[in-house]
């Protein structure tokens, strides 16, 4: 294998993962961001997101001599052994919903203008992060260089299992119009025999909302189907099962939840959606995508509201409930467009009085104290805590965790021991052993008044 000099800018999920991933593969990897604080965490080891394995692959790769941090992407030029340019540059920067639902551009460019013009003759420029089709001929052309590369590589990672996709991929993608640039990039992972899709850069780009948006309309699909599931008296969990033993549907992301959110399949489908528009495409059904996703979380708050007061019209004015899970999906820290944030905002709308607990911020960053309140919903330190006089707990995000809370004490701190489960996580029975009235999405007996 070939190791090449490879420079990461951007240190967040997708750059950290694919620097400490790309060392581990052999290459000697620079990493730049531009948030000093941070870079010096790294090179003390510390990394400030919940992603399994990745603190220890980072110190592993650091002290292998394969991996460093530097703060701005013009430091990491000069920051290989013996001062050797770099032969791939990966941009793994923030690519966030910008006005109207487009893909806001501006840190791509910002990292092109800074070292475009000062990158070695022959390196390749490759964009991890998510762009609309035409970035990497619009990067191209900013760079207004005929010896650079240009190519699109999307990354398909899901937080809280980085750095095991990274490493052990479904796919590999790489597009370019530059045949050269492109065997380049794929021969970085050959290591790992994943199959690979070459292709020109507009397919690739589109590969990756393509994907993201899919996995969206799934959920917003099983969603949809748990709610009709109430209506008729037909249970979500069976039919889920029944349709995911047919492989062209699979088992995978059919579990019914208070929406889809996070980082990412918010911020695709809208700046899909404006693509299409673009395009004069008027696309219907990413859309209803959207629109059955924003109307879930009113969903979750009717059913909240119709659990607590018996009423569909009843008031939640100054009704104290426990909300169990605050991150956008178990397993991550990240709150970012989290639903059970955007159902926390409605509620506390309605004039609810909220209390939260969820297991990823129970610790302060770096040794900093625990947060106490994470956007107006004030934390307590575990869930008996949090349900103190609770009228009904609310569970948001499927940490595992939830499942083996100790449901008496829960029951017992309770004023009125009503459980709303958004993700069918907890068992009913065991709930019901202990006193509890439990509302679920889509089993049988959840839509009966
Ligand atoms: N989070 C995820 O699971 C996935 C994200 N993506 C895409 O990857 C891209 C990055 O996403 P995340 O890693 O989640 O972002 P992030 O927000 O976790 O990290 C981005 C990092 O880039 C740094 N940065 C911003 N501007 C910079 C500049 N000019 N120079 C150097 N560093 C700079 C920030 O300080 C931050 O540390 C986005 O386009 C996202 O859509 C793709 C697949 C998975
Ligand atoms: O482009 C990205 O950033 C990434 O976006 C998603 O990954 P991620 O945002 O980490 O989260 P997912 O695991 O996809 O979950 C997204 C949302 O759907 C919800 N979900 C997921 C699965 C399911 O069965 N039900 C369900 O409600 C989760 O709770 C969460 O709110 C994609 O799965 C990744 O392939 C992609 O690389």
């Amino acid at each position: 294998m070939f190791a090449r000099r490879v420079m990461v800018v951007g240190t967040g999920y997708v750059g950290l993962t694919t620097g400490a991933c790309l060392a581990s593969l052999g290459h000697e990897v620079v990493c730049a961001d531009i948030d000093e604080a941070k870079v010096d965490r790294l090179r003390r080891g510390v990394v400030d997101i919940v992603e399994p394995g990745l603190s220890e692959l980072v110190v592993e790769q650091t002290s292998a001599g394969r991996l460093s941090f530097v703060v701005g992407a013009a430091t990491a030029l000069g920051a290989f052994e013996d001062a050797r340019p770099a032969e791939v540059l990966f941009l793994c920067v923030p690519t966030p919903m910008g006005a109207g639902g487009v893909a806001d551009l501006r840190a791509v460019e910002s990292v092109m203008e800074e070292v475009g013009a000062s990158l070695a003759p022959g390196t390749v420029v490759v964009n991890k992060s998510t762009v609309p089709v035409g970035t990497a001929e619009r990067t191209a052309e900013m760079l207004e260089r005929s010896d650079i590369g240009v190519v699109s590589n999307p990354e398909f990672l899901r937080e809280g299992s980085a750095v095991k996709d990274f490493l052990g991929p479904d796919r590999i993608v790489v597009g370019s119009d530059n045949q050269d640039a492109a065997e380049r990039v794929a021969a970085l992972y050959a290591r790992l025999g994943a199959p690979t899709v070459l292709t020109d850069a507009a397919s690739a780009e589109l590969m990756k909302y393509a994907a993201n948006c899919f996995l969206a309309m799934k959920l917003s699909y099983v969603n949809a189907m748990a709610e009709l599931c109430e209506r008729v008296g037909a249970d979500i969990g069976d039919v889920t099962e029944g349709i995911g033993y047919d492989r062209r549907i699979g088992q995978a992301f059919l579990s019914p939840g208070p929406g889809w959110g996070g980082s990412c399949l918010p911020k695709d489908t809208h700046a899909l959606l404006q693509v299409a528009d673009a395009a004069d495409f008027e696309f219907r059904l990413l859309r209803a995508t959207i629109d059955t996703n924003t109307r879930q979380r009113q969903r979750i708050v009717d059913k909240v509201r119709l659990a607590v007061t018996g009423k569909r019209t009843g008031s939640l004015s100054r009704v104290r409930l426990c909300l169990l899970g605050l991150t956008f999906k178990a397993g991550t820290d990240d709150l970012r467009d989290s639903p059970a944030l955007a159902i926390a905002a409605l509620l506390r709308q309605a004039g609810a009085d909220l209390v939260g607990f969820d297991p990823a911020l129970t610790d302060g960053l770096d040794g900093a104290p625990a947060p106490t309140e994470v956007e107006g919903v004030p934390l307590a330190p575990d869930a008996v805590t949090a349900a103190q006089g609770a009228e009904a707990t609310i569970v948001l995000t499927e940490w595992p965790v939830f499942r083996t809370v100790d449901w008496a004490a829960m029951a017992g701190a309770m004023k009125r021991p009503i459980v709303v489960d958004t993700r069918n996580l907890v068992d009913p029975a065991t709930l019901r052993r202990a006193g509890i009235t439990a509302v679920g999405l889509g089993r049988r007996g959840d839509g009966a008044e």
